[in-house]
């Protein structure tokens, strides 16, 4: 096992089912394996968009982005998510808001997600009023290229960060070849469960 903490960025999407899996594993795992765990909000559709680009180009199909959000309501979300990522040092209401945006993304009301995770009205309109700020939609974008310098072409994507290393992990079912690449044990999506009651 490594010797300093290892470093773990989950870049999301509230619009990726895959991405709540990878969410509630991490959290599970993060005080079981020596990590630091990052949530950085990318933005699907940009990923999705670049990837089909290239897959449309070499294929010679012309292809569509597929998405049960419509486009504005996916990026409202995440700049929502952006705000309360810039906002990370309490770390706890950031995963609730996370959560239950994830819980009620159908129906993706930014003010109602807020109020579920328990930040208070005025929080609620600062954040909203935030999140269609330039800096934070800069700060999406930016973030969003950070994935893509990685070549990320889906989410959730995870970088792990080990003695200067960097390795990227694609999707929800690769927390096994993750934990043998950072030097922890994997226990399966339930950790903290004791094998007599599963
Ligand atoms: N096998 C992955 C699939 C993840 C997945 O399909 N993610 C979607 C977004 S919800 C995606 O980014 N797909 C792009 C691709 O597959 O190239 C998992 O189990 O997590």
């Amino acid at each position: 096992m490594s010797s300093s903490r290892t470093i773990i960025e989950l870049f999301y999407d509230v619009d990726s089912p895959y991405s709540w899996l990878a969410f509630e594993v991490l959290c599970r795992y993060r005080n079981v394996w020596n990590i630091d765990l990052k949530f950085k909000p990318a933005y699907l559709g940009v990923i999705y968009s670049s990837d089909l680009k290239l897959l449309s180009e070499y294929f010679g199909v012309p292809m569509f982005q597929p998405s049960s959000l419509s486009e504005k309501d996916s990026l409202n979300a995440m700049h929502f998510a952006t705000v309360v990522a810039e906002k990370e040092k309490k770390g706890d209401t950031l995963e609730k808001v996370i959560l239950t945006y994830l819980s009620i993304i159908l129906q993706c009301l930014s003010a109602q997600a807020g109020l579920k995770a328990g930040l208070s009205a005025n929080e609620v309109e600062e954040i909203l009023t935030l999140s269609k700020s330039q800096p934070i939609k800069d700060k999406l974008k930016s973030v969003t290229e950070e994935a893509l310098e990685y070549k990320c072409f889906g989410l959730p994507f995870i970088v792990c960060h080990v003695n200067g290393k960097a390795e990227v992990f694609f999707g929800s079912d690769r927390f096994e070849l993750m934990a043998y690449f950072i030097g922890e044990r994997w226990m399966g999506p339930h950790p903290n469960k004791s094998k007599a009651t599963m």
